[in-house]
Order: structure tokens, then sequence, then C-alpha cells
């Protein structure tokens, strides 16, 4: 007899599977392998920065009461008492009517308040001296970077969980991180089940597609920042699918399985769950497209059988498997943030059930359009290569016409979100 699957909403399913995210590990690399990681510990800063008062400018490290009414026309002299270049430290202390040469970074000379720079100067030899004449009255302060003034010791700086990019490295070298604390990848296996994958370089034969899912799934795992470890691809075969699916599983944290999961004669992966004694989570989901998608825990481990339908399979993982190794790469916010745009195209489709359209977020006239990226259908790949962003319509509504305001979870983000599903049904 056809099973009977009941369909959860979508916020139902996501605090379902988050029920069982785990714990992050923290493992050390080196600064140079660590772009693209997650920060396995809060930084904060170690020194003040700068650590000594220093000049921001080429100039004259100057007393401005020495300096107080210079013009062009009526310069102050100034006796030139030392050179310092960065790396240097000053020996002189600048005294009644003194200079020192001073270079961008270099520490500045006890006894100097301002950095007058070069363009604002003369210099000159008088009788065997260095002198320098003052064109214009600077401030106090004036062109001079405080200790501490960019960040002081002790503050907190960057939250663990949080995405190094190229600003965050820079401050892992200010502060001396040649070894970083990151968040362990978590190990993601993937299988792609079906008789009819061949891959990449076969040349196709009737009745037959390439195996794109698990191309696409592997490239959403890297993307979401976790390793992938891929088994290959599984003919629809129960026993042979079964005894690689339980050995594939001793060796990972998360278990992604494409097709097999909806209620065809050879969709075994329900057959599997039950044979592993797993718990199925849910197996129904009121959304498209990734109605079928299907979450099991077993062992400390959880399993998404996702759709075999490209468009529900890249769905279905950036809803639900992205939070869980979000979570386990340290990060708070989880899951997809959530925006709101312009429809910049009609979608006449009625949704009867919350509908995730694969959608191209973009800014015109510094203001946020978005637009269905393909065709709305599951079985679409076409629709995926210039995807970005979901745009969610709620369950129970009609169409959407052009200029409508729509919320759109954003793909391609570092930040994420705490819980984007208030408002989803
Ligand atoms: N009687 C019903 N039939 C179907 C239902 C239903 O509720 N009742 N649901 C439909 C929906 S919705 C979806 S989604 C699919 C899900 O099917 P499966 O997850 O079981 O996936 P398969 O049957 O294995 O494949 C579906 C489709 O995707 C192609 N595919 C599979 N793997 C790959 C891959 N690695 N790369 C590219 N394309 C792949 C496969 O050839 C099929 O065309 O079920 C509907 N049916
Ligand atoms: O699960 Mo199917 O993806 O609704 O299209
Ligand atoms: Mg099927």
């Amino acid at each position: 007899m056809l099973e009977r699957r009941t369909s959860i909403p979508v916020s139902e399913a996501v605090a379902r599977v988050m029920k069982y995210a785990g714990e992050a590990q923290i493992e050390q690399v080196s600064i140079n392998d660590c772009d693209g990681r997650y920060l396995g510990e809060d930084l904060v800063a170690t020194d003040d920065v700068p650590n000594f008062d220093r000049s921001a400018f080429d100039g004259f490290a100057i007393r401005t009461e020495d300096i107080e009414g210079a013009t062009s026309e009526n310069p102050v002299i100034l006796e030139v008492v030392e050179e310092i270049g960065a790396g240097d430290v000053p020996l002189k202390t600048v005294g009644l009517n003194q200079a020192v040469r001073i270079m961008t970074g270099a520490q500045m000379p006890v006894g100097a308040t301002a950095v007058i720079p070069l363009e604002l100067t003369e210099t000159f030899i008088d009788q065997g001296k260095t002198k320098v004449k003052a064109k214009r009255f600077i401030e106090q302060g004036d062109y001079v970077t405080y200790r501490g003034q960019d960040m002081k010791a002790g503050t907190p700086i960057v939250e663990k969980g949080t995405y190094i990019n190229p600003g965050v490295k820079a401050l892992l070298a200010t502060f001396g991180y040649h070894q970083v604390k990151v968040a362990k990848k978590p190990k993601v296996g993937v299988f792609a089940t079906g008789s009819e994958l061949l891959d990449v370089d076969e040349p196709l034969v009737p009745g037959k597609i390439r195996n794109s899912n698990a191309y696409m799934i592997i490239s959403q795992i890297i993307r979401s920042g976790a390793e992938p470890v891929y088994f290959g691809k599984l003919a629809d075969d129960l026993e042979a699918s079964f005894a690689a699916i339980t050995k594939a599983l001793a060796d990972v944290d998360i278990l992604v399985t494409t097709g097999g999961v909806s209620v065809g004669d050879f969709d075994y992966l329900p057959i599997i769950y039950d044979r592993l004694g797993a718990d199925v989570l849910f197996n129904k989901i009121a959304m498209r497209p990734g109605s079928v998608t299907t979450v099991a825990h077993w062992n400390g481990k959880i399993l998404f059988g996702l759709s075999g339908n490209p468009s529900a399979c890249y769905v279905g993982y950036e809803l639900y498997a992205r939070p869980i190794v979000k979570t386990l790469l340290c990060s708070k916010k989880p899951h997809l943030q959530r925006t709101k745009a312009i429809l910049a195209e009609d979608f006449p489709k009625v949704n009867p059930f919350t509908r995730f359209v694969r959608s191209k977020i973009f800014y015109e006239d510094s203001q946020l359009y978005v637009a269905p990226s393909g065709a709305d259908k599951s079985n679409i790949v076409s629709s995926l290569a210039l995807c970005n962003s979901f745009i969610v319509l709620p369950g129970g509504t009609r169409g959407f016409a052009i200029g409508d305001i729509v919320d759109v979870l954003l793909l391609e983000d570092h930040d994420g979100a705490e819980w984007p599903w208030d408002q989803t049904k």
C-alpha cells in the first residue's frame, strides 16, 4: 500500500533538523591557510594599534607652539636636529625651535606635538646646519597617529564564527597569529543515486543523463564551508546501496544523498532509513520545490535525503543542510540571510505551498531588485547558473506582479541569519 506522507511547514522542518546540530570542533591552521575558514575563537586586540605614537605623513615633527602665526610670507625657521625613517627609534628630543625630519610610520620623537607635511616646508642649509621653513601653522596632533588610536588592547574585534576574509586576515597578522584557531570543516559525504546516471566524461545514451547533482552538491558543500567526501553514484539496487551507505556513514559527520526519496518503485532511501533504524525527522514539507526532502538522524549523524530533481536538490541543501554546517562552523547565525527586494518580473504562478524561486538579486539605481533566474520547475538545471538567492513566496498566495516587494534569501552572503522563518508558512 502507498505510504501516506504528512507534510510539515518549512519552519518546523528546519527546527527539527536544528535539534541535531552538533558541537563545533576547533583546529589550528597556519595563517597562510585560513582564507575562507571560520574563526574558532573570539579575536581580541592583544596590543594597542599602533603601539607607539607615529607620524602619518612625511614631513617634520615639530612643537606647534614654535610655529604659531607661520605663513608662506612669514615662515618660522627651525633647526633640523635628526632624521628618522619608519622602523627607527628617535634619539633626540625636539626642543625650542627644533624639528626632526620624519617619515610616514616613524615613531614620534619626545617633545614634538605635530607633524608638518613636507609640502608646507622648505629645507635649506645655513652655516652648515640643516634648517626648515615652516610655512603654515598646524594644530596640535595634526598628522600624528597616537598609540591605540586604531585599536586598544583588550577590545573585542571579531567574533568566533566569523568568515575569514582579507580584512580579518589583516587583523590576525596585526596581532601576531601565525597559527589561527578555526572551526574544523565538517565532513559531508555525498552519494548520487539513480541507474540513469552517467559520469561526466561519458557520452549520452538513450534513457540516461549525466550526474549533475553530485557536482552541484559538492560545490554547495564547499560554498557552505564544509569538506565534501564524494562516494560516487549508486545504481537503484537496494542491497548495494544499503551496504555502501552503511559503510560511508563511518567516515563522515553528515551524509547527503540525492534521488530515490519519493514513492517510485526504485526510490530506496525510505527503506534504507528504515533498515538502518534511523529516526526519520520528516519526509514531506509544504514547500516547492523539494517537497520530498527527507531528513533522518542515526547514531549522531544527520542524513539528508535530497530530491533527485536538480532544483529541488539545490534548495534542499541550502535550507536544511547548510545551517547544520554553519552551526558546526561556530556560527550563531547559521541560516540564510533574509532581505526584501523589488520583484523585477511578473510571477503569475499560484503558490499553494511556500515557494522558493531560484533567483538573481541585483542593484540598480541604488535599489535592490530580484528576478527569477530561469524557469520555475523542480526538474530544471538551467535556472541554477545565475541563481544567487531564493525569492520566498508564502504558501496560500496567488501570483506576484512586477514592483511587488518580496522576501529574498541570500545564498552568497557570509553573515547569515538567526531565524529567518518567523513569517513563513
Ligand atoms: N507519484 C509521485 N511521484 C512523484 C512525487 C510524488 O509526490 N508522487 N514527487 C515528485 C517530486 S515533487 C519530486 S521532487 C521527485 C523526487 O524524486 P526522487 O527524489 O525520488 O528522485 P529520483 O526519482 O531519483 O529522480 C528525480 C529526477 O531527478 C533526476 N536526477 C536524479 N539524480 C540526478 C542527478 N544526480 N543529477 C541530475 N539529475 C538527477 C532523475 O533522473 C529524475 O528525472 O519525485 C516526483 N515524483
Ligand atoms: O519535491 Mo518536488 O521538488 O516538490 O518538485
Ligand atoms: Mg524517484
